[in-house]
């Protein structure tokens, strides 16, 4: 390999996702006459845009896809090269692409993202939404669909069941309420009735990005507009019939079986929910049978995938349970000079009290800009340590219209019986959710426009004893953020 080395950089990242985007911006910066190469199959990349820090650790950014010739011109020490990586050689430090072509690193940065989970391959009625071209193929089967089967509970299945319009969607989840990886049941009874309402009309302007899927200009970038469903989806997901939604919500079941109209008709025992004769049906494991259109599975992701690279390469990293790239507290994996950062990674340093990992666009801007840093901190001799941002989780979206913050341990993770709650909600106006531990502030959920986000994480990250207020934390009448200032 040494000698087929077309190219020796002091810095290759691999993967143009929010996470190898951040770092390579930051060791341009950092370090401005290295040599640095981001290695990437798409021709676009995805940068952060209009970053807002709203708290210490709260943070706001618009995700815009833009051709990578932009980074280029930004960074003159950056080399660009659109090709997949095929094989990784830690111990020569190179790189193959899929081109055929071999690159030296001093250091390698890892941030290859993830793929989703599909309950069954290749099946053709069966739709996974991972990135632009899975996003408008779902656009594209929903507008001739009457009815959809939507598999899942997390982010993507929460976003895609609120958005779709003009389509019975049968919404099956393993749980006994909905969203279970950002709310408990309390907070789903709160935001049920919005699946019931029709959606406003002119929705409020999100406060999380998303972006379009409409051509780009030539030299232009990728739009990404204010909204909701997916990031990747530029329109209102419409379906043929222009009725309000239906959603029925199927609890605590999964998905024993997916069969054709064809296996339908050869087992006429077969009890089914709907006359119609449906082009696929999908069987929960609580018995029930439904046909419609296509299935749409939103079950997670897998980590441990980087594309087009071969398992021998990874054989040799130390992979945590979930199937992610093990890092240490400097971003760095089980082989020497190779970090990681963003989904690819998992996060197994003792970490903060207050934090988790999630899979998110800020968890991916925070560990590829600090992977970047710990990059050049190591080629310069200089001491690095973990950034305050893995202090206190803190997550802002929206879900449903409405505007979420999650603070630190938000579902009370990991904390066992010893923790006690309190909350507030007003029915389709807020619904605020504080987690104590020992008296102090662990975590919060708050949904709605509480303006308590400043205040709250303040009370977390000073780890104040908040006893002797007892349920008046959450009195409404009380100006709490005038009382803690
Ligand atoms: C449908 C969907 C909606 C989401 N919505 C939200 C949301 O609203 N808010 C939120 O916070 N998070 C959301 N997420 C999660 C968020 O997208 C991810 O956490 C984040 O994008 C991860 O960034 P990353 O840079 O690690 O990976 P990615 O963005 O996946 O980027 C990985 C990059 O690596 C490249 N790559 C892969 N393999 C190779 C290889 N072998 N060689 C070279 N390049 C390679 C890929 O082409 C890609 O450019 C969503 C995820 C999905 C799937
Ligand atoms: N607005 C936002 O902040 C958004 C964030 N995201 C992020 O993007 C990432 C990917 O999202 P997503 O794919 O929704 O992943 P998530 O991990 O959030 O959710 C996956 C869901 O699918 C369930 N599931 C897994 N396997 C099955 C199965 N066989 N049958 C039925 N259900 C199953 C999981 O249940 P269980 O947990 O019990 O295994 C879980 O509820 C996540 O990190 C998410 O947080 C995505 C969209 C929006």
């Amino acid at each position: 390999m040494e000698n087929k080395k077309e190219k020796t950089f002091q810095f290759v990242v691999m993967g143009g996702g929010i996470a190898g985007v951040t770092c390579v911006e930051q060791l341009s910066s950092q370090i401005p006459s290295a040599d640095v190469a981001l290695i990437t199959a798409g021709p676009h990349i995805k940068a952060v845009t209009n970053y807002k820090q709203v708290s210490r650790t709260l943070e706001e950014f618009d995700v815009e896809e833009q051709p990578s010739s932009v980074l280029e011109e930004k960074f003159p020490n950056l080399t660009i090269i659109h090709s997949a990586v095929k094989s990784l050689h830690t111990k020569s430090h190179c790189v193959e692409t899929a081109d055929g072509r071999v690159f030296g690193y001093k250091k390698l940065c890892i941030c290859s993202g993830a793929r989703p989970k599909l309950l069954t391959q290749d099946n053709p009625y069966v739709l996974g939404i991972r990135d632009t071209d899975s996003a408008q193929e779902f656009q594209k089967r929903l507008s001739k669909a009457k009815r959809i089967v939507i598999v899942g509970n997390g982010g993507i299945a929460l976003e895609l069941v609120y958005e779709v319009e003009g389509c019975e969607v049968i919404w099956a989840v393993k749980d006994k309420a909905i969203g279970n990886t950002f709310f408990d049941a309390g907070a789903a009874q709160f935001l049920i009735p919005s699946l019931e309402a029709d959606k406003p009309q002119a929705a409020a302007p999100c406060k999380r990005p998303r972006y379009t899927t409409e051509e780009a200009a030539p030299g232009g970038s990728h739009t990404f507009t204010a909204g909701s469903v997916f990031s990747f989806l530029p329109l209102t997901l419409l379906a043929c019939a222009q009725v309000s939604r239906r959603v029925s919500v199927e609890y605590q079941c999964e998905v024993e079986k997916i069969f054709t109209s064809e296996v339908l008709h050869k087992s006429p025992q077969q009890t089914l929910r709907t006359e119609c004769d449906w082009p696929v049906y999908v069987r929960l494991t609580n018995a029930k049978t439904f046909g419609c259109d296509f299935v749409s599975t939103a079950t997670t992701l897998i980590y441990l995938y980087v594309l087009h690279l071969s398992l021998f390469c990874l054989f040799f990293f130390v992979v945590a349970d979930d199937g992610g790239l093990q890092v240490d507290d400097h971003m760095m994996t089980s082989e020497p000079d190779v970090y990681a950062a963003g989904d690819v990674c998992t996060a197994c340093w003792e970490q903060s009290p207050l934090w988790q990992q999630m899979r998110l666009w800020t968890q991916a801007r925070q560990m590829g800009w600090y992977a970047g840093r710990c990059m050049a901190a190591h080629s310069l001799s200089e001491p690095v340590e973990l950034d305050f941002c893995f202090e206190l989780f803190s997550h802002i979206t929206k879900f449903f219209n409405y505007k979420v913050v999650l603070l630190g341990k938000f579902n009370g993770q990991g904390l066992g019986p010893d923790h006690e709650l309190l909350v507030r909600c007003t029915k389709g106006q807020e619904y605020v959710k504080v987690v104590l531990s020992g008296g102090r502030m662990v975590g919060a959920v708050l949904i709605g426009e509480t303006d308590l986000e400043e205040t709250f994480e303040n009370l977390i990250l000073n780890q104040m004893d908040l006893t002797p207020y007892g349920e008046e934390l959450l009195n409404p009448d009380i100006d709490i953020e005038d009382y803690f200032d």
